[in-house]
C-alpha cells in the first residue's frame, strides 16, 4: 500500500513512480527502454498517468509486459479506476475534415495519402517504415503488378461469388485484415472498430497480440458467429505466451498464427528519424538515437524453436488451426506441411529483412519445387497488396487467404466507416477482376489465369532502381 503523497515524492528521471487504476508502479529502469521515449512517462511521473496510458495502451498491456517495472502497490487514496477503457479521441480523423477527406478517397493506395495527412508523422512512419532502404517494401507492391492477367472471352457472364474457407470458416471473401500493431495510433478505439466492419462485411480479422485493444474487448466485439483468428510472438517468457495462448482459446478464437519473421527487429529508419527529430538526443549520447523508435524496443521474442520444437510447442497449446507466419522459402513451406501447419507467405510487409522475397515469388518457387503444398495446405500470402486484381493474381497462383497491413491500418484512421469503404472497395475490385477474367467463384480462378513470366525479368531490372 501507497498514498498519492508517497507517489509524487518520486517524480524525477532517478525515481519514477507513475500510478495506473489505482496502483503505484516504479518505472525508473523502464524509463529508458519504453518504445515511447522517457519524456512522455516523465510528464507524468509522481502521478496518475492512467488516462495518457489507457489513451495508447491496451488496459493489460502492464498485466502481460515484461520490463523491468516494479508494481509498489495500491494507492490507498487514488481517484477510483472506472471499468470501461478510457476512450480519448486524439485524432482529428472523427471530425467533419475527416470524413471530407474519406469521401474522396477510392482505392486503398488513396487511404494512405488520406492517413498521411491527418496522422501524426511519427505514425505515419511506424506504419509505413520497410527495412533499411525499404526494397522488400516497394518489392512487394511492385512485384504484384508484374504479374499479368490472363482473361478467357466470350464466357456468358454469371453472378460473381467470392465467398471462401480459411483454415475451415467459411468467409464473404478471400481477403482479410492482417495481424499489425498500432491500432490505436490510427483511431483512439483502436482495433475494435476493424473487429466490427469485418463483421459487417463477414470477412476475417486476424488479430495481433500487439493490439491496442485487449484480446477480450475484441472478443466482447464480436457479432453472434464472427471468428476471429490470433496471432502471436513466442515471447522470452514461454509461460507467458502460453497463458495468452490459452486465454485466446478460452475467450473463442478458431486459428492461430506464430509470427517467426521477427526474432529481432527490422531497422527502420523512417521511424528512427522521426524519433530523432521529436526527442532531440543529447548530441554526448549519439548512440541512443540509433535504439530508440517505436519500433526498435520491442520485448524480447524467444529464438531457439526449430520446425519441430515449436509445432511440438504450439500443439500442446491447442488443436486448433495453425499458422506459421513469416514462410520466405519452398523448403519452409514444405516442412509446414510435413508438419500439418498451413504456410503464411509473408516478409512482414518488408519490415524485417530487406531483400527478402516477396510472397508472390515464394509462391512461383512452391508451384516448382513442392506444388503438394498448394493442394495440402492453405497458403496465405500477404505483402504490398493494395488491389482487388492483386489479391486475384495471388489465388491464381495457389493462395488460399490474403492478408493486407498497411491498407487496413490507413483505412482505420478513418474509424469504422474507414474500414468499411476498404472492404467495400475491395470487394467490388475483386468482383470486377473476377468478371472481366470470365469466372465466377474462386474455385474457378486457375493458375491458367496469371502469366508470372516476367516477374523474374521484373525483379531484376526494378530491384535494380528502387
Ligand atoms: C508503464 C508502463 C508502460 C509500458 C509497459 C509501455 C509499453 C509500451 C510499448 C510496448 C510501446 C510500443 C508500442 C506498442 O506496442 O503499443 C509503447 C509506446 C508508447 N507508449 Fe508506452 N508504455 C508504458 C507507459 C506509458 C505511459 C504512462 C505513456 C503516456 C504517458 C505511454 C505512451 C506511449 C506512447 C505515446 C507510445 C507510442 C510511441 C511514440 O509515440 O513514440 N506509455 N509503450
Ligand atoms: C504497423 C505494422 C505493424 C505490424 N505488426 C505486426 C505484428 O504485431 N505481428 C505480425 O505478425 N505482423 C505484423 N505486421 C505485418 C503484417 O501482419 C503483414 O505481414 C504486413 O503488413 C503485410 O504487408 P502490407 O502492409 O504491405 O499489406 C505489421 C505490419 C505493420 C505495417
Amino acid at each position: 500500500m501507497t498514498t498519492k503523497d508517497d507517489v509524487s515524492r518520486h517524480s524525477t528521471r532517478n525515481k519514477c513512480w507513475i500510478v495506473i487504476r489505482g496502483v503505484a508502479y516504479d518505472v525508473t529502469d523502464f524509463l529508458n527502454q519504453h518504445p515511447g521515449g522517457s519524456s512522455v512517462i516523465l510528464g507524468q511521473a509522481g502521478d496518475d498517468a492512467t488516462e495518457a496510458f489507457e489513451a495508447v495502451h491496451s488496459a493489460d498491456l502492464l498485466a502481460n509486459h515484461q520490463g523491468p517495472i516494479r508494481k509498489v502497490g495500491p494507492v490507498l487514496d487514488a481517484k477510483p479506476a472506472t471499468q470501461e477503457v478510457i476512450k480519448v479521441d486524439k485524432s482529428d480523423a472523427a471530425g467533419k475534415a475527416a470524413r471530407r477527406r474519406l469521401v474522396k478517397v477510392i482505392n486503398i493506395a488513396d487511404f494512405e495519402a488520406a492517413a498521411a495527412e491527418v496522422l501524426q508523422p511519427k505514425y505515419f512512419a511506424f506504419f509505413k517504415a520497410g527495412a533499411d532502404s525499404e526494397v522488400a517494401a516497394r518489392w512487394n507492391q511492385r512485384s504484384w503488378d508484374a504479374i499479368r492477367l490472363r482473361p478467357r472471352i466470350l464466357v456468358p457472364a454469371r453472378p460473381v461469388d467470392m465467398s471462401t474457407t480459411i483454415l475451415g470458416t467459411s468467409f464473404s471473401a478471400p481477403f482479410f485484415i492482417a495481424p499489425a500493431g498500432g491500432g490505436k495510433f490510427a483511431h483512439s478505439q483502436g482495433e475494435v472498430l476493424w473487429t466490427r466492419a469485418a463483421a459487417k462485411h463477414g470477412i476475417l480479422q486476424w488479430v495481433c497480440n500487439n493490439a491496442g485493444c485487449t484480446q477480450k474487448e475484441m472478443a466482447d466485439a464480436r457479432s453472434p458467429g464472427q471468428s476471429l483468428y490470433w496471432q502471436i510472438y513466442a515471447m522470452k517468457d514461454l509461460e507467458a505466451t502460453k497463458r495468452e495462448v490459452e486465454r485466446a482459446v478460452a475467450s473463442g478464437y478458431k486459428g492461430f498464427a506464430l509470427t517467426v519473421d521477427a526474432i529481432q527487429v527490422g531497422k527502420r529508419e523512417r521511424d528512427m528519424r522521426l524519433n530523432i527529430e521529436e526527442n532531440d538526443p543529447d548530441p554526448d549520447e549519439d548512440e541512443s538515437t540509433l535504439a530508440n523508435s517505436i519500433s526498435a524496443t520491442r520485448p524480447a521474442c524467444y529464438d531457439q524453436f526449430d520446425f519441430t520444437s515449436a509445432i511440438k510447442w504450439l500443439r500442446s497449446m491447442t488443436d486448433l488451426p495453425i499458422a506459421i507466419k513469416g514462410v520466405q522459402s519452398w523448403e519452409d513451406a514444405a516442412l509446414c506441411m510435413h508438419h500439418h501447419v498451413h504456410p503464411w507467405l509473408s516478409n512482414h510487409g518488408g519490415r524485417q529483412l530487406d531483400g527478402a522475397p516477396s510472397a508472390a515469388e515464394t509462391l512461383l518457387e512452391i508451384r516448382q519445387h513442392c506444388p503438394e503444398v498448394l493442394e495440402r495446405c492453405d497458403v496465405i500470402v500477404d505483402g504490398g497488396i493494395t488491389r482487388g486484381s492483386d489479391i486475384v493474381k495471388a489465388l491464381a497462383l495457389g493462395a488460399k487467404g490474403v492478408a493486407i497491413g498497411r491498407g487496413f491500418l490507413f483505412a482505420l484512421t478513418f474509424g469504422e466507416p474507414g474500414v468499411e469503404k476498404a472492404i467495400r472497395i475491395l470487394k467490388h475490385e475483386v468482383e470486377t477482376t473476377m468478371g472481366l477474367l470470365g469466372v465466377a467463384s474462386i474455385k474457378e480462378i486457375s493458375f491458367s489465369h496469371v502469366d508470372a513470366s516476367g516477374l523474374a525479368y521484373a525483379g531484376a531490372v526494378i530491384r535494380a532502381h528502387l
